[in-house]
């Protein structure tokens, strides 16, 4: 066994040793000001990161540090309350281990969110984004350096990175609950500036409606192991230039905040619906 598989399955060694062996069925990873569906799992566990071999840890404010293992809906599911982000200082490859650690604990349900500012014109701050596709220009990636071929292909497919069913469930429920959802493309920046106007005027040109500083490398890690992935953004804010204001985390998260009761809503009937 190499390294990082034998990382992957000492982490989920503990993990299991702290939730027993029943399977999880969804993966959920919460954004900025979004942790608080962790909050609302039943027979809820929950494990320190900094207590878990191998994980880093989180430094951002609004994200908790918290895996949180409970019931939602009828599926048992594995909420990130608090990710990583590569501005931490964090190589792609750590930003990405515990969603390999999902994988290693058998979840292959995948749900990414993220608070992200809006490039589409027509976005309001407040508004939930299905993410249908992303763009990434940076050259690093998590799957830089040796393939892992028990994990995935060295050349894998991102045409379905964004799973087309879920992505119909999630648009059939927020049609039913009455819950604008919008549809985009969200485009990834290293941060931690936040971009300058004349970046989200390229952006909006290469065809991105929403940017952010996450999501895109969990993206690429659950498709190379073939998880099935889907991606919802919380517009908290437009993005650079766009309004005569500058941006800060603070509405980031207060925008989060307001936000959260359709966001909680919404996941969790999708959670009822999701196929697993
Ligand atoms: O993507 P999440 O983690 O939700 O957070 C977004 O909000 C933070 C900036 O305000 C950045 O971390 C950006 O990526
Ligand atoms: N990069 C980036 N991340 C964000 N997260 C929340 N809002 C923003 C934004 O405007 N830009």
């Amino acid at each position: 066994m190499d390294k990082l598989m034998d990382k992957m399955q000492e982490a989920a060694m503990y993990i299991t040793s702290r939730i027993g062996s029943d399977p999880v069925h969804i993966g959920m990873v919460l954004g900025s000001g979004l942790g608080g569906l962790a909050d609302e799992l039943q027979d809820a566990v929950a494990i320190s990161y900094k207590d878990i071999p191998y994980f880093p840890v989180s430094t951002v404010f609004g994200h908790k540090g918290k895996l949180v293992v409970g019931t939602l809906e009828g599926k048992r599911v594995m909420c990130m309350q608090g990710r990583f982000h590569y501005y931490e200082g964090y190589g792609m490859d750590q930003v990405v281990f515990p969603i390999q650690v999902m994988h290693a604990l058998g979840i292959n349900n995948l749900l990414v969110t993220n608070a992200a500012g809006g490039v589409n014109t027509s976005y309001k701050p407040g508004d939930l984004m299905l993410i249908v596709d992303h763009i990434k220009l940076i050259a690093d990636s998590p799957m830089r350096g040796p393939n892992y071929d028990s994990l995935g292909e060295r050349f894998f497919d991102m045409t379905n990175a964004y799973d087309k069913k879920l992505s119909a469930l999630a648009r059939e429920e927020a049609k039913r609950l009455g819950i604008t959802l919008q549809e985009g493309v969200y485009m990834f920046f290293a941060g931690p500036s936040y971009e300058t106007p004349a970046e989200i005027r390229a952006a909006r040109i290469l065809g991105s409606d929403a940017v952010g500083m996450s999501t895109v490398p969990e993206a690429l890690a659950a498709s190379h192991m073939r998880m099935k992935v889907l991606g919802i953004s919380c517009i908290t804010n437009m993005a650079a230039g766009i309004l005569d204001q500058p941006l800060n985390h603070t509405e980031v998260m207060e925008t989060g905040d307001r936000v959260k009761e359709a966001f909680t809503l919404l996941v969790r009937n999708v959670t009822k619906q999701w196929p697993v």
